[in-house]
């Protein structure tokens, strides 16, 4: 029964004068259980729960589990009247409690609700936890359930006042002394996935990696023709451009000795391929591979007389081959590939480093002597290159070299200084060897136009240079100025450098050349 409850739990004895805060008195305004009711931070504990089970249950038996309070607060009755409405007393529920409620540990907790004299109660007490907030859903339960014992006109909620039930936060089961939880904390629920853009997932990624194919290792003729394609192209398709649906006369040869002088070949070699077009073709329709072929022809007849072997003397111990050229345009690299080559055959090689202006070309050539098993001599950096050349040239003979290779510091041509000090390393070497340095090898950078001609001018006049190495024909090249090089100075090409690996020295081949020139396969 629902007064019997209300006799277990609910005490009169707040003076009636007591005031109700504002707050609670709009807390307490009806409403549905399911309406907006007002969020408490510290929710119902586990005793209370069970505690508020049982009345809630008698209330939920006497049909009262929509709230019936009426809109407007109802005042007590006086004492004497109580019983009229079905309300006993404080005096005579707590005599009540006692006599019914067992001298327990629990009866400490006993909830009670603590109702001013002239007030209806609402809230059940713990008397232990006096400052502990109060559910306001055990509110709503309790009121509904007085509603049905409580005649119309009282006024509920004007004067109820609420008593903290719940215990300091240092006792709430699952809460540790500091106030934090020793039990697993409620699992949150997970955050939905945001909807990505198209073009987006989530997750880890999963690159794998995907297999490069080893590129295919192209022939030196390949590598040679790929360098040439810039001075080919343009000219096979200037070429084509020329003469197409043009029969040959006096102005297209002469448009053609331009494009052909464009392209680096020189004056002779220009003239020696429209001198054979001429004769063969005047007045008649010419393609672009009529001219293409002649001109592989004309420029290898140039060539071939330049390409030749490099010849060792190796009666002399050693043979010495002075390396020499403007900055950069491969000396060191090629005296490494001409050692590896070289021991690579059996040949005992020497390498001096007379490029004491440069830290890197010291240790770059002490690099290229271990990988071709080659002896080392080097220096100080800035000390006499000459003074070098000659303390290098001493130790080869005395180790019994083949071939003792010396490199130079890159000078430009123009320098008169510095091509006075090559001059000076020549000379001391002949102190040694009258013949020494047997060979003077000039190294050229293919990318470098018409400057390779005052080049292999100079360095010839001053160092003697008897022999041609042409670099970098695999990359940019402009090739057509060997051509030219060759037509005027006839010294001799010796190799052709196509790569900067140790096997990219080719000997050089007046007939493969010439064609990658013309744009032609091999
Ligand atoms: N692609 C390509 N690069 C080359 C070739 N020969 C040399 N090189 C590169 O050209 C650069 C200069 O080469 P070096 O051997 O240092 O030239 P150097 O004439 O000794 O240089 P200096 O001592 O400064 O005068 C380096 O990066 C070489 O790897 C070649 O045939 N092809």
């Amino acid at each position: 029964m629902a007064l019997s409850f209300i006799k277990k739990v609910f005490t009169f004895g707040k003076p009636a004068e007591e005031p109700v805060p504002d707050a609670v008195e709009r807390e307490l305004e009806p409403r549905s259980r399911d309406e907006d009711l007002p969020i408490v931070d510290d929710p119902v504990l586990p005793q209370e729960m069970d505690t508020a089970g049982g009345p809630a249950a008698d209330v939920g038996e006497g049909g009262a589990e929509e709230s019936d309070l009426p809109d407007e607060a109802l005042p007590l009755p006086p004492a004497d009247q109580m019983s009229d409405f079905g309300l006993v007393p404080l005096s005579l529920l707590e005599a009540e409690a006692e006599a019914e409620t067992p001298a327990t540990a629990e009866s400490e907790v006993e909830e009670t609700l603590s109702v001013p004299s002239g007030h209806l109660p609402h809230q059940r007490v713990d008397r232990s936890q006096a400052d502990a907030p109060v559910s306001i859903e055990e509110t709503v339960e309790v009121t509904e359930a007085l509603s049905e014992e409580i005649p119309a006109e009282m006024d509920v909620k004007q004067d109820i006042s609420i008593q903290p039930i719940s215990p300091p936060l240092g006792e709430l089961p699952g809460r540790a002394e500091d106030g934090i939880s020793s039990e697993p904390a409620a699992e949150q629920p997970k955050p939905e996935s945001p909807i990505l853009p198209k073009g987006f997932a989530t997750g880890p990624a999963i690159i794998e990696p995907q297999p490069i194919a080893p590129q295919p290792k192209l022939s030196w003729f390949q590598r040679l023709r790929n360098g040439l394609a810039r001075t080919s192209s343009q000219l096979t398709n200037q070429i084509t451009a020329l003469f197409t649906k043009r029969k040959l006369d006096d102005e297209t040869l002469q448009d053609l000795e331009d494009l052909l002088i464009q392209a680096d070949l020189g004056v002779e070699t220009a003239l020696r391929v429209t001198d054979t077009l001429a004769s063969e073709r005047y007045g008649k329709d010419v393609t672009g591979e009529d001219v293409s072929r002649i001109m592989a022809s004309e420029i290898a007849k140039v060539l071939k007389p330049v390409a030749k072997p490099l010849q060792l003397d190796l009666s002399h111990k050693p043979h010495v081959i002075l390396v020499v050229g403007v900055n950069g345009t491969g000396k060191t690299t090629t005296i490494g590939k001409l050692a590896a080559k070289l021991s690579g055959a059996g040949l005992k090689v020497m390498l001096a480093a007379g490029d004491t202006f440069r830290a890197a070309a010291i240790e770059q050539l002490k690099i290229w002597a271990e990988r071709t098993n080659s002896e080392f001599v080097g220096t100080k950096l800035g000390a006499d290159a000459a003074g070098l050349a000659y303390d290098a040239f001493e130790q080869a003979k005395a180790k019994k070299c083949d071939v003792l290779i010396v490199d130079t510091a890159g000078r430009l041509q123009n320098k008169a200084e510095l091509m006075a000090e090559l001059e000076k390393i020549v000379r001391v070497l002949g102190r040694l060897d009258p013949d020494a340095p047997h060979t003077v090898l000039q190294t050229l950078d293919a990318t470098t136009g018409q400057n390779a001609l005052s080049q292999v001018e100079i360095f010839r006049n001053v160092a003697g240079v008897n022999g041609l190495i042409m670099t970098k024909l695999d990359g940019t090249a402009r090739g057509g100025i060997l051509v030219a090089i060759s037509a005027k100075h006839k010294l001799p090409v010796y190799f052709i450098g196509v790569g900067e690996a140790v096997d990219d020295l080719e000997p050089f081949e007046a007939e493969d050349f010439a064609r990658a020139i013309a744009g032609l396969p091999q």
